[in-house]
């Protein structure tokens, strides 16, 4: 934000300042949040659209290209007043006035990413600067993301763009000012995923509804955590209404195997089903888990809902989108 500099030449004689207007704590003279969503037709983001909204001072704006988001993940929002969504793709230069930007736009699924790997990268880097120029010409204050690295392997589309924008983001706050937060996010599940995304979480409860074998990629003894949507959603609007730049790990950090992931989906959403070990992809994490000291410490943030409570929340939407009735 711009202040005015003084330059120590009080001028004793300058007439006081005008009393405000006692119009000023009126409805019409507050002038509502404008906060732009990148991504915002995409799982976490959208997520983050339905709390955005629960509060009547924000106005809404999603951006997103749909490459892997879908318009009905915002169905209940469009033609609401407070609401505005524009198909646009990121690496393109935007236009528009708003206050604050989350800046989600990436594919997150490695079988997306890795589809264009081109693409992801200029998605990360271009649409990164897109997003910064924007937040320079207006003033915003933007949150980005940040995955984990190798340069040249298959997932550095993903990996390096996701470095990269961390480092735009920290030069454009040094040199032009803008306020920045970045977020590293972990990996989230919760209703709304892409239920053929290939994501471990969705994968899992997809089989159990369609009484397939859930696929364990071998070893099955590498470790993930995951963080459910509605703790990833509040832990990115306290970021971004704090005044820490990050970057800050978000996640849950409870780590299962892929293993005992499995056996939980089994247990929780249907026994019957049987547990496979199949071929792993290259690259593959063995381990991921948050140290997330720091969100508690600077955020007052921590996840509340366990891996056990979160998995039952997402069989309903599972089964209304496989078209697969409950087992009552
Ligand atoms: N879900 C996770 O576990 C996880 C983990 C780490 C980081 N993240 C990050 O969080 C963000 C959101 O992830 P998600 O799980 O909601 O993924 P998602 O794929 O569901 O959502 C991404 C959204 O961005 C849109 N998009 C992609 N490229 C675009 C472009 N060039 N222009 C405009 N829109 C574009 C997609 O259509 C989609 O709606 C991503 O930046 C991702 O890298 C997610
Ligand atoms: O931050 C990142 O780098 C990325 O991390 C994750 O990618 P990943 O952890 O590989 O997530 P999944 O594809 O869900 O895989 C998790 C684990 O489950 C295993 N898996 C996956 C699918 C499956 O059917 N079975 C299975 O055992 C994989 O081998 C892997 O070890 C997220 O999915 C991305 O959104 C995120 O951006």
């Amino acid at each position: 934000m711009a202040q005015e500099v003084s330059n120590g030449n009080h001028n004793s004689s300058a007439k006081p300042p005008p009393t405000p207007s006692p119009l000023r704590f009126s409805k019409f003279f507050q002038s509502n949040m404008r906060i732009l969503v990148t991504g915002g037709a995409g799982f976490i983001g959208s997520h983050l659209v339905d709390k955005l909204m629960e509060n009547e001072k924000n106005e809404v704006i999603v951006v997103d290209n749909y490459f892997t988001g879908s318009k009905d993940n915002l169905k209940k929002w469009i033609g609401h007043p407070r609401f505005e969504l524009i198909r646009h793709d990121v690496t393109e230069p935007l236009l528009i006035e708003v206050d604050q930007i989350y800046h989600l736009a990436c594919p997150a699924s490695p079988i997306f990413y890795k589809y264009n790997p081109v693409k992801t990268i200029k998605t990360n880097v271009i649409g990164t600067l897109n997003m910064l120029g924007l937040a320079k010409r207006v003033g915003a204050r933007k949150k980005a993301t940040w995955g984990n690295v190798n340069p040249i392997g298959v997932r550095s589309c993903y990996d390096e763009g996701k470095r990269v924008a961390e480092t735009l983001m920290f030069d454009y706050h040094r040199q032009h000012g803008i306020e920045i937060r970045i977020a590293r996010i972990f990996n989230t599940y919760g209703p709304r995923m892409n239920i053929d995304d290939g994501r471990v979480v969705s994968n899992f409860i997809a089989q159990a509804i369609r009484g397939e074998p859930l696929t364990v990629q071998a070893p099955g003894t590498q470790t993930r955590s995951f963080c459910y949507v509605s703790d990833m959603v509040n832990g990115l609007i306290r970021l971004m209404e704090g005044e820490n730049t990050g970057p800050i790990n978000i996640g849950n950090p409870g780590e299962f195997t892929m293993l005992e992931l499995a056996e939980n989906v089994k247990e929780l959403i249907n026994p019957n089903v049987e547990i496979v070990m199949v071929e792993n992809t290259p690259d593959d994490p063995r381990q991921r888990k948050p140290d997330i000291t720091k969100a508690k410490e600077l955020l007052g943030w921590e996840p509340k809902i366990k891996l056990r409570d979160g998995l039952p929340l997402m069989e309903e939407d599972f089964r209304l989108r496989l078209g697969v009735p409950g087992k009552n």
